[in-house]
């Protein structure tokens, strides 16, 4: 018999449908739609201001929705349904622990908030300490932590009850490289341990490039959802780097020289080329010395993604977004 079966996708553990929130009439989330895979790691990525705090927020049962709908499991999550907010566990963009605890008392205090009791509590606190490389600092107090242990076990704090899906606003905002590398090792081996989803927020461009797949947003709206090397792949070529006294003055004449499409972004003139490295002589002999103060040539990271698909830099804020328009009477 001929093969009839066709292969399904997987069903979404987290969907979002047309998620839109205002506040004051101007709109934080507009029209959302986006799917969650299982055992993903998901980074809903934009700067300041676009949307993704309030998206978060809705997820997390703290805001509702203007209109629009989540679905857990292809269930409705409503904002007061204990039974599939305990399949979530959360970590919020300011740090929840109680610093006059132990690490242990902070990780018994999530289990117990989650209705684990006894033996079974003390095995998930034990089991959560270890994954995060902190079994031997378990009755430490963690006011007097590091920035980078305290965001670790929030992690392990938010796993304790063994959620299927962890929310997290800005994880790693304010951590060094090394602390951030350290935060995500422990979070793929998490999720390959625990066999959990992440949907995550951040603006760290560094942070989007390790995510399994990235929602761009700009002002609330989903701009591209894609792995992070595909949507690198988006971009032409290199991204080469001119530093300069008058970089407005520089990329205008780039520009007419070398009839390239050079622009200023962030102090500097910046021009997308497919072969980037034939363009440095070329650029090097159309100025003269002393003009240009460095030339540097890179691949292309999702912050040039996102100024590429947006026109704003990832660094910059988003400006308050225009008033909804009235309706008429
Ligand atoms: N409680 C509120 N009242 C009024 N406006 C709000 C409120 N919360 C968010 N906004 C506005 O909604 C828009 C989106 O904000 P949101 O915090 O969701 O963005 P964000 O991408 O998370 O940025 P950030 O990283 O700064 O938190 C912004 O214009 C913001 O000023």
């Amino acid at each position: 018999m001929p093969d009839t079966s066709v292969s399904t996708p997987p069903v979404p553990l987290l969907h979002l449908e047309g998620l839109t929130r205002r506040f004051k009439g101007r709109v934080a989330v507009d029209g959302l739609t986006l799917s969650v895979r299982p055992g993903e790691i998901l980074g809903l990525l934009g700067p300041n201001g676009a949307g993704k705090s309030t998206t978060f927020q809705i997820l997390a049962g703290l805001l509702a929705p203007d209109s629009g709908q989540v679905r857990f499991a292809g269930r409705e999550l409503s904002l007061s349904d204990p039974a599939l907010r305990r399949q979530m566990g959360i970590i919020f963009q300011r740090g929840s622990l109680d610093d006059l605890l132990t690490a242990r008392e902070n990780l018994m205090l999530g289990a117990r908030l989650y209705g684990l009791t006894g033996e079974r509590a003390r095995e998930r606190v034990e089991s959560m300490l270890a994954l995060i490389g902190l079994a031997d600092r378990g009755d430490e107090r963690v006011g007097t932590w590091s920035g980078g242990m305290r965001r670790r076990l929030e992690l392990a704090r938010a796993l304790v009850h063994q959620p299927r899906v962890v929310l997290m606003d800005e994880p790693t905002q304010g951590l060094d490289e090394a602390a951030f590398r350290t935060f995500w090792a422990h979070l793929k081996r998490l999720r390959d341990a625990e066999g959990i989803t992440v949907l995550l927020t951040t603006h760290r461009a560094d942070e989007a490039e390790v995510c399994d797949r990235l929602a761009v947003l700009d002002a609330g709206r989903l701009v591209a959802c894609d792995t992070p090397a595909a949507l690198a792949s988006r971009m032409g070529g290199d991204i080469l780097t001119v530093e300069a006294a008058d970089p407005e003055t520089l990329a205008r004449e780039v520009r007419e020289k070398l009839g390239v499409d050079a622009k200023v972004v962030e102090g500097k003139v910046q021009v997308e080329a497919r072969q980037g490295h034939a363009l440095v002589p070329r650029l090097v002999e159309a100025f003269p010395a002393g003009r240009l103060s460095s030339v540097s040539l890179r691949r292309p990271t999702l912050a040039d993604v996102f100024l590429q698909l947006t026109g704003r830099a990832l660094g910059a804020d988003v400006p308050a977004a225009e008033p909804a328009p009235r309706k008429r009477r």
